[in-house]
């Protein structure tokens, strides 16, 4: 089943075509790895289809409905989720009171009938490495990253998008995000992951999909694409 499906999807700043034309799809259990150069265009796309920054054109479908253009709050609604590359938790509150804020929003129809025992739930989960008191403010980036995690799969989502959930972690924290990664999997949630880290995205990506100045120059099976000359040239030059 094809849980998310891009046609075309172009972002323009101006002048500037920051994602230009890119189509893909993601189907039901993948774990799909988004590579490219620094400056590609990834957080560009996936800020295009979650709509914190809508499309200039082109077309993005989840779950079967067109969801072009739509706000987050709606895509998460929808069943979309996503973490981020900087963090931004609300600075003053503990770290469970954060998770509930997605809890409670995530879940509309009632369904959790205790919010703080999920959002609890949230946090083992993502074997969050401090009390669930401490105040957001006081997190280094490696603990904030594990937290925003924890805010994104609060909601329940069916999709989550994750940007450089990896980036500065050390080698013990590394296997410990791709166990985290494959539970999330396991749960039956899709992903599609921003990650510049080879070894991660080799451990527990399906598929990729390879961007460079804004145009999709791969997809396919890891392997595959990994392998791609195009690919290599991306990211190593001639
Ligand atoms: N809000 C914005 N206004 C203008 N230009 C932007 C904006 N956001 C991104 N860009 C530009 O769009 C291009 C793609 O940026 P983007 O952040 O999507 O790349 P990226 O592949 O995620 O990079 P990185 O791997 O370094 O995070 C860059 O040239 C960037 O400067």
């Amino acid at each position: 089943m094809i849980v998310l499906e891009t046609q075309n999807l172009t972002k323009k700043f101006g002048g500037l075509t920051a994602v230009n034309a890119v189509s893909m799809t993601i189907n039901q259990g993948d774990i799909v790895g988004l590579i490219g150069p620094n400056g590609a265009g990834k957080t560009t796309f996936i800020n295009a289809i979650s709509g914190l920054n809508p499309p200039t054109s082109g077309m993005v479908k989840m779950f079967g409905k067109e969801t072009t253009g739509l706000t987050p709050e709606k895509m998460c609604r929808l069943g979309l989720s996503r973490t981020f590359q900087i963090p931004s938790p609300f600075p003053k509150m503990t770290a469970i009171e954060s998770v509930m804020t997605a809890t409670i929003f995530g879940n509309p129809a009632g369904k959790i009938t205790d919010p703080v025992a999920h959002s609890r739930e949230m946090l083992e989960f993502v074997e969050f490495p401090m009390k669930e008191t401490v105040v957001a403010e006081q997190l280094n980036t490696v603990q904030l990253k594990r937290l925003d995690l924890a805010r994104a799969l609060a909601s329940n989502p069916r999709l989550l998008f994750m940007d450089e959930l990896a980036s500065g972690l050390s080698e013990g924290e590394l296997k410990d995000i791709m166990r985290i990664i494959d539970k999330i999997s396991k749960k039956g949630i899709s992903i599609l992951m921003i990650e510049h880290i080879m070894q991660l995205i080799m451990a527990v990506c399906n598929r990729l999909l390879c961007i460079q100045f804004g145009t999709k120059i791969a997809e396919g099976p890891t392997q595959e694409v990994a392998n791609d000359p195009k690919v290599t040239k991306a990211y190593l030059g001639e």
